[in-house]
Formats: C-alpha cells, sequence, structure tokens
C-alpha cells in the first residue's frame, strides 16, 4: 500500500473546519459583532478545488463572494490538545479561499438556520499547494492577499485575529477530534467581495504561494 503524503491532503476526504468572525475589520464590515469565542462551520471534502479547475457558482446565489484565508493542516491528531502542545500537530499550512454565497447565508441567519447551503457547496473551498510548516515560522505574522481581475480587494496580516492558530487548535479540539489531513480556515480579513462568472481571482501568501482560479457558472 503506498503511504497517503500530507502534501496532498484535500484527497484525504478529511474535515475542513471554519472559523469565522476572527478579524474585527472584517466582523465589522458585515455588522457583526465581535465574538468572545470562535465561531465555527464545516465544509465537506467536496468544497476543495485546486488550480486547473473553476470555482462554480452555485445556481441559487446571484452574490458570490470570495474569503482570502490562511488554511492550517493537521499532521498529528489529537483531543483536547492544549495550547502549548498545539504547534506541535501542525505539518503546514495552505492559502485558501471560504468561497460564500453571501445572500443565502443572509437568509440563513434572518431565519436562525445553518449556513450550510452559503458555505459547503462543492468548489467553496479552493486550495493553493502545500506549505511546508517550516516557510512559515510564525502564522501570526504572515499577510494574505487577493486581487479580483487583477484589482486588489483584500489585504490583511494574520496579526489581526482575534483567536490565533495554537487557541484554534486547542479549542476546537476539545470538542471535535483532530486527524491527520484536516483542515482549519483561520477567518477573513476585510474586503470580502462579490465575483461574477469569467472573474479570475488571484491570491497570495508575502512571497511564499500564489495562486489563482476562474469563476464559471454551475451548468446543472
Ligand atoms: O456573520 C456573517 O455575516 C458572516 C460571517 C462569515 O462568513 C464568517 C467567515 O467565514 C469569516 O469571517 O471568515
Ligand atoms: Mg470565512
Amino acid at each position: 500500500m503506498t503511504a497517503r503524503n500530507i502534501s496532498r491532503f484535500w484527497e484525504w476526504g478529511r474535515k475542513i473546519i471554519c472559523v469565522g468572525r476572527n478579524y474585527a475589520d472584517h466582523a465589522k464590515e458585515l455588522k457583526n459583532a465581535i465574538p468572545k469565542e470562535p465561531v465555527l462551520f464545516l465544509k465537506p471534502p467536496t468544497a476543495y478545488v485546486r488550480e486547473g479547475s473553476p470555482i462554480l457558482v452555485p445556481l441559487y446565489t446571484t452574490n458570490l463572494h470570495h474569503e482570502v484565508e490562511l488554511g492550517v493542516v493537521i499532521g498529528k491528531g489529537g483531543t483536547a490538545i492544549p495550547q502549548s502542545a498545539a504547534m506541535e500537530h501542525v505539518a503546514g499550512y495552505a492559502l485558501c479561499l471560504d468561497m460564500t454565497a453571501r445572500d443565502i447565508q443572509d437568509e440563513c441567519k434572518s431565519k436562525g438556520l445553518p449556513w450550510t447551503m452559503a458555505k459547503a457547496f462543492n468548489t467553496s473551498c479552493p486550495v493553493s499547494e502545500f506549505i511546508p510548516k517550516e516557510r512559515i515560522p510564525d502564522p501570526a505574522k504572515v499577510s494574505l492577499w487577493l486581487k479580483v481581475n487583477n484589482q486588489l480587494r483584500q489585504s490583511g496580516c494574520t496579526s489581526q485575529m482575534i483567536f490565533s492558530v495554537p487557541y484554534l487548535i486547542s479549542y476546537i479540539s476539545d470538542f471535535i477530534t483532530l486527524e491527520e489531513g484536516d483542515l482549519i480556515l483561520t477567518g477573513t480579513p476585510k474586503g470580502v467581495s462579490a465575483v461574477q462568472e469569467h472573474d479570475e481571482l488571484q491570491a497570495g501568501i508575502e512571497d511564499i504561494v500564489t495562486m489563482s482560479f476562474t469563476v464559471d457558472r454551475q451548468d446543472h
């Protein structure tokens, strides 16, 4: 049997755990309160899409937003991981987009319903190549950016996160056992905005990684 390679974690079928409202400037732009504890939701592994394949706009939305985020790839599983040991569980990182059907999310919020249709659809999690842990010595000090059709829409630094990577790993693992190959999306800075069919999205982390995706309409 061939060993699975963590640098292709998106093929493993593991959990994608997303943190919301983790940057005060983004919470404010959507008129949300600053959270006292992390806001969490999940995407299924079918949300992954890789460069070379398009991001598909679901038929049921007219307001699909980009959210650029630092993804943390778990290398060693665990339950109730203390913050002091959290970074030992990290294999590396990935640049990720948390594609969000904002109109559907607003509807779900107004009805008190979960965000699944807004956040968990096919291709809602574009990911870059795997970034080995050594390339990001401090995940609290990296800058992320995103452009749509060459226009800068998002630019932020992970130093602005409300809850740090070790805190998130510890908090999540208290009630969801983390497994090797899981991915944690750590939230987006301000600047989220709508994308349209045929748009070109480019995103990057400093000089560490860049990625680009086109947007296409789902055809069925
Ligand atoms: O509460 C809202 O209106 C929206 C929240 C999000 O979409 C949260 C995120 O996914 C994020 O902050 O990255
Ligand atoms: Mg998000």
